[in-house]
C-alpha cells in the first residue's frame, strides 16, 4: 500500500466482512478493470458524514484511488445470482460488470454496501464487456437522487469516475463514453441470490443467506422463534411499499427482473427507467419491453408475482402457508401506502387513508386530461391559496395554465371534493396543507427531457454545469 493509500479516508474505514463471511459459495474473488484515465465527475458529499468522516477532509484524489482505482481493498466479490428476465429462467447471471467493494457500518448502526457498476469483467460477463457508460451512469446518478428526495426507499451513487474509454452499445450513439460507478446500498443481495440456491438445490445455502439477511437487515425479527415468517411478512410489506412509492412519484423502474429486486426490500439499478410525463398506466421505459411487462401501471402486480416466486427458493425454511398468508396482505399494504402518499401530494396528510374517493378522481382527472402528472402537482402547490377555502371555483382556477376544458364535469366534481377535504382543515392548520403540498411536490421532475437537456450539454461540450445544476435543484425540492 503507498503512502497515499494509509492517509485516504476510505481506505481506512472499518470494513465489516459480513458477506465474506459467508464462504466461497456466493461469490467469485475479481479483479478490477485498470482504466486509462480518471475524471471524477460526481462525489456524494451527502453520505459522507454517515460513514462519519468530514467531507472537506476527503479530497477528489482519495475518491479516484478508492473508487477508481480500487487501491489497497481486497478482497473485490463478484456476487453470484440468477434470476427470472421478463418471465424466463436466467441461470447465467451473477455480477457480471460490478463487484461488492465492502461494507460499512453508518452512524445510524445500518449495514451498507459498497458496490460498483462498470469496474470489469468477471466469471459473470458472458461475452460483455464489463463497462458502464457514462450516461447509464450520469442517469443512475440522478434517478437515485431523485427518488431519494421523494422519499423513496432507494440506494444512492456514491461516485462517479469518467474512464476515459470508447464503448460501443446499441441504445448510445456510439462510441460512447466510459464511467464507473460506486452504489452505496442497503445489500446487493437478491431474490436472485436465493434463486439461483434452488437451481444447485441447496437448501443449506439457503438457510444460511436467510439468516444472515434476517440478522443484518430485519434485526428486530432476528432470533424471534417466528423469524422466517415473520422475515417473509415483513420483505411483503417493504416491497409494497416500495411499489406504492414510485407510483406516487410516477416512477417507472422498467426492468423488474427478479435480479433488480432487493432481499431487503430497496430499490437499485436505475437503467431504462422513466418518470411519467402524464398518467397512462401502459407506459413503458424500456424500449425492449415490447410487450410491455414492466408498464407504470403493473408495477404493483409484478413484484407481487416476483414475490410470489421468491417462496419456490424460501420453501426450503419457511413454511409456504404462511408466506401465502403474508403475500395475500400485499394488495392492502400497497393501498395503504399509496393513499397515504397521495394525499400527501395533495396536501391532505391528516386524512384517514381510507379516504379514497379523492385519490381515485384525481388520478381520473389525470389520466383523462393527460395533463403532466407532475406539472399538475407542481401546479396545484405553486397556486394552493387560503382562499380556496371560500370559494370552490376558485381551485386551480388558474387554469388556463392547464391544457383541459374547465368546464368539465369531472374537474367539477373534482374540485367540490378537493374543497370538501379542504373545509375540513381547521383555518389554524391550512398553513400546514400547503407545507404538505411543498414536501410531496417536487417543482423539477426528472423527465427524459431534462436528463437529456443536462446529458447533451456534457456530450457536445464536456459542460457539466447544468448536470451539477440540475442535482442542485432536485435536492431543494
Ligand atoms: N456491459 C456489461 N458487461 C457485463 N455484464 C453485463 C453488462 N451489462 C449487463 N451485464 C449483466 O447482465 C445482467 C443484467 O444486467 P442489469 O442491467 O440488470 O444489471 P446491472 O445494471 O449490470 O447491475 P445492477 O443490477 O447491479 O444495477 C447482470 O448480470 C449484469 O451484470
Ligand atoms: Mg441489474
Amino acid at each position: 500500500m503507498s503512502l497515499a493509500n494509509s492517509s485516504n479516508p476510505f481506505l481506512a474505514l472499518n470494513y465489516e466482512p459480513a458477506l465474506e463471511s459467508l464462504g466461497n459459495d456466493y461469490f467469485d474473488q475479481v479483479v478490477a478493470a485498470e482504466f486509462p484515465t480518471h475524471i471524477l465527475r460526481f462525489r456524494n458529499d451527502a453520505l459522507i458524514p454517515l460513514l462519519k468522516l468530514d467531507p472537506q477532509a476527503v479530497t477528489d484524489d482519495h475518491f479516484i484511488e478508492a473508487f477508481g482505482k480500487f487501491q489497497g481493498r481486497e478482497p473485490l466479490l463478484a456476487l453470484r445470482y440468477h434470476g427470472y428476465q421478463f418471465g424466463q429462467y436466467n441461470p447465467y447471471l451473477g455480477d457480471g460488470r460490478g463487484f461488492l467493494y465492502g461494507q460499512v457500518r453508518g452512524t445510524d448502526g445500518e449495514l451498507y454496501d459498497f458496490g460498483t457498476k462498470g469496474s470489469g469483467t468477471t466469471p459473470y460477463s458472458r461475452s460483455a464487456d464489463g463497462r458502464l457508460t457514462l450516461k447509464g451512469g450520469v442517469r443512475e446518478v440522478l434517478a437515485a437522487e431523485a427518488l431519494h428526495q421523494m422519499g423513496v426507499r432507494t440506494s444512492r451513487c456514491f461516485s462517479l469516475i469518467e474512464t476515459g474509454e470508447a464503448l460501443w452499445r446499441g441504445d448510445e450513439p456510439s462510441p460512447t463514453r466510459s464511467s464507473v460507478m460506486i452504489r452505496f446500498s442497503r445489500s446487493h443481495i437478491r431474490f436472485g441470490t436465493f434463486e439461483r440456491l434452488y437451481y444447485i438445490e441447496r437448501p443449506d445455502l439457503i438457510q444460511k443467506l436467510l439468516d444472515h439477511v434476517i440478522k443484518y437487515y430485519y434485526p428486530t425479527i432476528w432470533g424471534k422463534a417466528e423469524q422466517y415468517a415473520l422475515f417473509y411478512a415483513e420483505l411483503v410489506k417493504r416491497v409494497a411499499e416500495l411499489t406504492a412509492q414510485w407510483m406516487a412519484a410516477g416512477f417507472c423502474h422498467g426492468v423488474l427482473n427478479t435480479d433488480n429486486m432487493s432481499i431487503t426490500g430497496e430499490s437499485f439499478d436505475y437503467g431504462p427507467y422513466a418518470f411519467i410525463p402524464s398518467y397512462d398506466p401502459l407506459f413503458t421505459a424500456a424500449y425492449f419491453d415490447y410487450y410491455r411487462r414492466y408498464c407504470y401501471g403493473r408495477q404493483p402486480s409484478v413484484c407481487k408475482l416476483n414475490l410470489e416466486l421468491l417462496q419456490e427458493p424460501l420453501q426450503a425454511v419457511i413454511p409456504p402457508e404462511d408466506m401465502e398468508v403474508s403475500l395475500s396482505m400485499f394488495d392492502e399494504h400497497y393501498h395503504v401506502e399509496y393513499n397515504k402518499l397521495m394525499l400527501q401530494k395533495l396536501g391532505f396528510s391528516q386524512l384517514p387513508v381510507t379516504e379514497g374517493e379523492l385519490v381515485q378522481t384525481t388520478i381520473q382527472l389525470l389520466q383523462e386530461t393527460q395533463v403532466g402528472y407532475h406539472d399538475f402537482f407542481s401546479k396545484l402547490t405553486h397556486y394552493f391559496s387560503n382562499q380556496w377555502r371560500e370559494n370552490t371555483d376558485l381551485i386551480l382556477h388558474e387554469i388556463d395554465i392547464l391544457p383541459w376544458d374547465s368546464s368539465s364535469e369531472l374537474l367539477e366534481k373534482w374540485r367540490n371534493l378537493y374543497h370538501k377535504y379542504l373545509t375540513q382543515v381547521p383555518q389554524s392548520e391550512v398553513a400546514n396543507v400547503a407545507k404538505q403540498l411543498q414536501q410531496s411536490n417536487p417543482q423539477v421532475a426528472l423527465l427524459r427531457p431534462v436528463i437529456e437537456s443536462v446529458w447533451e450539454p456534457i456530450t457536445q461540450e464536456d459542460n457539466w454545469q447544468p448536470f451539477y445544476d440540475l442535482l442542485t435543484s432536485l435536492r431543494e425540492n
